[in-house]
């Protein structure tokens, strides 16, 4: 049984361990370091820890999570997932794959509208500590909770991962229908239909309806779907432009995890009963070579059907 801190109780001021030193690591480090705690980065490539910490967090694209943690032995502290996807050949959200690699229970994610960029700033923003362990939920909702980074905590620890995970996919359509110049009312309508989409299929994994309505879904969606600072955004908009999928993955300049987080939903037995023609039409697009206009129009003229189901 792994203790919440070194002595049992909460740490304070924690020493927390950042596997990851992209974007997001360093911002997460930042709002640690400005809470008082003593955040130290770890390189992904390191095969030994190096002194004793509270806390663990991976910020490393997801496909990468396994073999980087089959080079480090399990750590005996809490981890925290920070990143957004789902593993290609199984369908795991980070946390899995952290119990799958290590055996760990106590685990936990961290995710919302959170451009690293703009935490760098100092921008208010809000976000969602969640673990299926309420102590853990909310120690980590305290380590990173302040006046401008406001964390909410959340016992749907499936929900809000598949949430920061599927964003991303339909981040990506969102950069496809702005490349188009489709209007903001085909945005709204777009954004809205993937909420949808995504709701079905956190839901059939065990994730709350309520939780897709909420920062790690439709706030994360929002902010993925509709802006050029989000990697999946532009990706689908340069595809858009014409730019191929090669040209568009190497001109992101860090890691787009809406691409094998789609592949990795449309290889999932557990969703092929869910309809998910969004998601299939991304599939298709990406990997398929698609033109994206026959998948447009594929989309707008499946049968009228009701809005809910
Ligand atoms: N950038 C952002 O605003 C946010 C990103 N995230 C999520 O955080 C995760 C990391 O994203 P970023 O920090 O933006 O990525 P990044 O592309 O800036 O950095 C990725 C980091 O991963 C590590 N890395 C690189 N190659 C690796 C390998 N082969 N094996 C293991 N680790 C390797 C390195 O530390 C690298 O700096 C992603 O899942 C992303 O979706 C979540 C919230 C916000
Ligand atoms: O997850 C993010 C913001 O919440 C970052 O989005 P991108 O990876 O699309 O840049």
């Amino acid at each position: 049984m792994i203790e919440i801190g070194r002595k049992g109780a909460a740490a304070w001021p924690a020493r927390v361990c950042l596997l990851g030193e992209g974007r997001w690591g360093t911002a997460a480090g930042a709002i640690l370091s400005e809470n008082g705690h003593q955040p130290f980065f770890v390189h992904h490539a390191e095969t030994a820890w190096p002194r004793n910490f509270d806390l663990l967090c991976l910020a490393i694209p997801v496909q990468h999570v396994r073999e980087t943690l089959r080079r480090l032995p399990a750590p005996m502290v809490p981890v925290v997932s920070l990143g957004k996807g789902l593993e290609v050949g199984t369908g795991f959200r980070v946390t899995e794959i952290v119990r799958d690699a290590w055996g760990s229970e106590a685990v936990a994610a961290l995710s919302g509208p959170n451009f690293a960029e703009e935490i760098l700033r100092g921008l208010p923003a809000a976000t969602v500590a969640a673990s299926r362990d309420e102590a853990l939920a909310a120690w980590v909702q305290q380590l990173f909770h302040n006046r401008r980074f406001r964390v909410y905590r959340s016992a749907d620890l499936i929900g809000v991962e598949i949430g920061g995970a599927l964003k991303n996919v339909y981040g990506i359509a969102g950069g496809l229908c702005a490349g188009l110049e489709l209007g903001e009312n085909a945005s709204a309508s777009l954004l809205t239909r993937c909420l949808a989409e995504m709701s079905r299929l956190g839901l059939c994994l065990g994730g709350r309806p309520e939780t897709f309505a909420g920062l790690s879904g439709l706030g994360d969606l929002i902010l993925t779907a509709r802006s050029r600072q989000s990697r999946n955004f532009l990706l689908g908009y340069q595809l858009a432009q014409g730019i191929s999928l090669k040209e568009a993955l190497a001109r992101a300049g860090g890691v787009v995890e809406g691409v094998p987080t789609t592949a990795s939903v449309r290889e999932n037995p557990l969703f092929r009963e869910i309809k998910k023609p969004l998601a299939e039409e991304i599939y298709q697009i990406l990997f398929e070579g698609k033109e994206i206009r026959r998948s447009l129009l594929d989309l707008l003229e499946r049968e009228a059907a009701p809005e809910l189901g």
